[in-house]
């Protein structure tokens, strides 16, 4: 693939510039006269035309040259958003590095009815800090965030978003909520109609962003699983195999892993889904098929752990460029009682054991990350094998430890946080000296103004590139419209500037020499008809010059391009479908801002109307250097 060089793109008119010409030459002050030959033109074959057939070979060239230009244009500007796209990545890839690539964040769930309240609570909040008062001691434990009882599913979810950003970006994510039973996690992960958790929040949040995202296209589809009694589940199968639970191909998958460490579920349901709406029934299918059980703890306590995997596709935009797969995996873990509490015997007790076991597999496994260990112990659980990709390098990881604010449930919370710890790997009287902490929070806020800029600017550039592919889109069509009826054309009369003059003052027009120029070889490639269309058109145009003789009057419409470039079109067909254009987005984004694309195309519609004219001129002097490669780059990048 050809890239345009900084210098290329910066010695491009921008379509700022271009547009803000369009505006001008489109005011009706710019529609003062006739057309002549402009003395400054170094192009002195200016010729004026009395016939909308007329079509010298220069204005066809003309406008040829103008589409190359805004494709040249289109491709810089495609690439400056590229550009500003890996810079905004690299800083968000940064802040969250800088904030650890295993972050801890810790809720604590409301009092709830059934909870025994005592006027002593043992958990306190204060900042990023939670401390437990327990067996008339107290402890203190530092987490990246704590969320208070009061928080809401919203406060959760805007902490989460950014590592969101980073599945789209291409990294693996995963996100878990940690606890004892009853403490919120489902709440967290599914949430309830009214309160959506993290789970349909980002589903919606993944279709948003890839929606305003223009220069990459993804893909997205949606597998469930749960590890249950050290089995993997399949939750999106079929019923049948669903509801029996052993001796199933689909009740016990198999985990493989190949030789880049890339984790695979063989015979795992994937379903593609395509919107919001799809995707939550999906899930919701899911949801459905989970085990859960009757505890003394939790009416409807989880007996696994659910893993809800989204594979977020991802391509360049363009027909050449690989698809990228990541994953970002949402898992709402078993409970992490203690079995004497839950009151559990048979069954249920086995299911404690088995969900007890994965989670300390679990933490040695973040622990053996946290410390950069050589060896870390993926084997020793279903969870951390399906994990395994997600959890080490290069992946992001977060995990929400659920605390319950009764004193009844203290012993568990301290457990419960012991393990946050452990998976942290600091403590809170261990933490960062104060002036390390202030650089690493400077450092951050700088990081954060990088990537607010660069979104800030690529959103503009996004508006550019649409208001230069409106204009280059309505330009080829109107090259379309005209060249390809006259090919067959022999009566193009060019006539001179003084003639024009005539015309407009309804003399009769002079016809001069017909031009002898075939019009199709000096079309550009992707203008080229086809012998069929060629036939069709030929067909057309025979009915409708043996029909219509007189020359209608036909409104003007003048572009200004920089690089002086100028066209004026008198033609009705072209005004009336780019103001189609303008009021209709092509991309049909509700989000992107088009409507100013008015004020930047200039087109008045008090326009005057004008007698049949068109005027193209020239001078761009480069333009003929850097067509071919305009050009290629363009079939490379489209
Ligand atoms: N932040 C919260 N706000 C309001 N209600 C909550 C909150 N967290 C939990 N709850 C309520 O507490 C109860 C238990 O929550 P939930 O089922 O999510 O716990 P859990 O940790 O997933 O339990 P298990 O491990 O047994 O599945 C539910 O009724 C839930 O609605």
């Amino acid at each position: 693939m050809l890239v345009l060089g900084e210098d290329q793109i910066s010695s491009m008119p921008t379509v700022e510039k271009l547009t803000e010409e369009v505006a001008m030459a489109s005011s009706p002050d710019s529609f003062d006269g006739l057309p002549m030959a402009s003395p400054e033109s170094p192009s002195s074959t200016l010729v004026s035309f009395t016939d909308v057939k007329v079509v010298p070979e220069q204005q066809q060239k003309g406008l040829e040259q103008t589409i190359l230009h805004l494709e040249g244009e289109v491709i810089g500007l495609r690439l400056k958003k590229r550009s500003l796209d890996a810079k905004r990545r690299e800083a968000l890839n940064k802040i969250l590095d800088i904030k650890g690539s295993i972050r801890v964040f810790c809720r604590v769930r409301p009092f709830l009815i059934t909870d025994k309240r005592r006027n002593q609570e043992p958990i306190c909040v204060r900042s990023e800090k939670l401390a437990v008062s327990f067996g008339g001691s107290k402890k203190e434990f530092g987490f990246d965030k704590v969320f208070p009882q009061n928080a809401s599913q919203e406060d959760v979810f805007m902490e989460v978003e950014p590592i969101l950003r980073s599945a789209l970006d291409g990294h693996n994510v995963c996100i878990m909520a940690y606890g004892q039973t009853g403490t919120g996690k489902t709440f967290t992960m599914e949430g309830t109609n009214n309160l959506p958790g993290i789970v349909p929040r980002t589903l919606k949040e993944l279709f948003d962003q890839a929606s305003m995202d223009s220069s990459n296209e993804f893909t997205f589809s949606l597998s469930m699983l749960e590890v249950y009694m050290g089995s993997v589940r399949d939750l999106l199968a079929p019923k049948p195999s669903n509801r029996i639970h052993h001796g199933s191909s689909k009740c016990n998958l198999n985990i493989q892993t190949d030789p880049n460490g890339c984790v695979e579920i063989e015979g795992l349901t994937n379903v593609s889904v395509s919107d919001f709406t799809q995707a939550s029934r999906w899930y919701n299918k899911g949801k459905r098929a989970r085990s859960t059980s009757w505890t003394n703890v939790n009416e409807s306590s989880s007996r696994s752990h659910c893993l809800t995997r989204i594979t977020v596709g991802r391509s360049g935009g363009t027909e050449e460029a690989m698809e990228e797969f990541s994953k970002l995996w949402l898992v709402d873990l078993g409970g992490s009682e203690r079995l004497l509490k839950t009151g559990a015997t048979g069954q249920t007790l086995d299911e404690g054991k088995a969900i007890n076991l994965s989670l300390s597999a679990l933490g040695d496994v973040i622990a053996a990350l946290k410390r950069k260990r050589g060896h870390i112990p993926y084997r020793n659980s279903k969870l951390t094998q399906i994990l395994r990709d997600s959890l080490g390098d290069d992946s992001k990881a977060l995990m929400l430890v659920h605390v319950s604010p009764s004193e009844e449930d203290s012993g568990e919370t301290t457990c419960s946080l012991n393990f946050a710890k452990r998976v942290r790997a600091i403590e809170s009287n261990k933490e960062l000296p104060e002036d390390l902490k202030k650089q690493r929070e400077r450092r951050i806020s700088e990081l954060e103004e990088v990537m607010r800029d660069a979104e800030e600017e690529c959103q503009k550039v996004r508006n550019q590139i649409q208001k230069a592919e409106l204009i280059l889109h309505e330009t080829k069509k109107l090259f379309k419209a005209r060249y390809r009826r006259l090919q067959d054309n022999d009566n193009i009369i060019p006539v001179k500037p003084q003639e024009c003059k005539k015309e407009l003052t309804g003399m009769p027009q002079t016809a001069e020499k017909p031009s002898q120029r075939n019009s199709s070889s000096s079309l550009p490639r992707f203008m080229t008809s086809t012998a069929a269309s060629r036939h069709r058109h030929g067909a057309v145009e025979e009915e409708i010059s043996s029909r219509v003789k007189p020359l209608r009057p036909l409104h003007r419409v003048s572009f200004q391009f920089s690089g002086s470039q100028s066209i004026s079109y008198s033609d009705t067909h072209f005004r009336t479908s780019l103001q189609g254009s303008i009021k209709k987005p092509r991309h049909g984004d509700a989000n992107e801002p088009m409507r100013d694309t008015t004020n930047c195309n200039g087109l008045d519609p008090k326009t005057p109307s004008m007698p049949g004219n068109k005027r193209v001129t020239t001078s761009y002097s480069n333009l003929k250097v850097a067509l071919p490669r305009h050009r290629r780059r363009m079939s490379d990048l489209i």
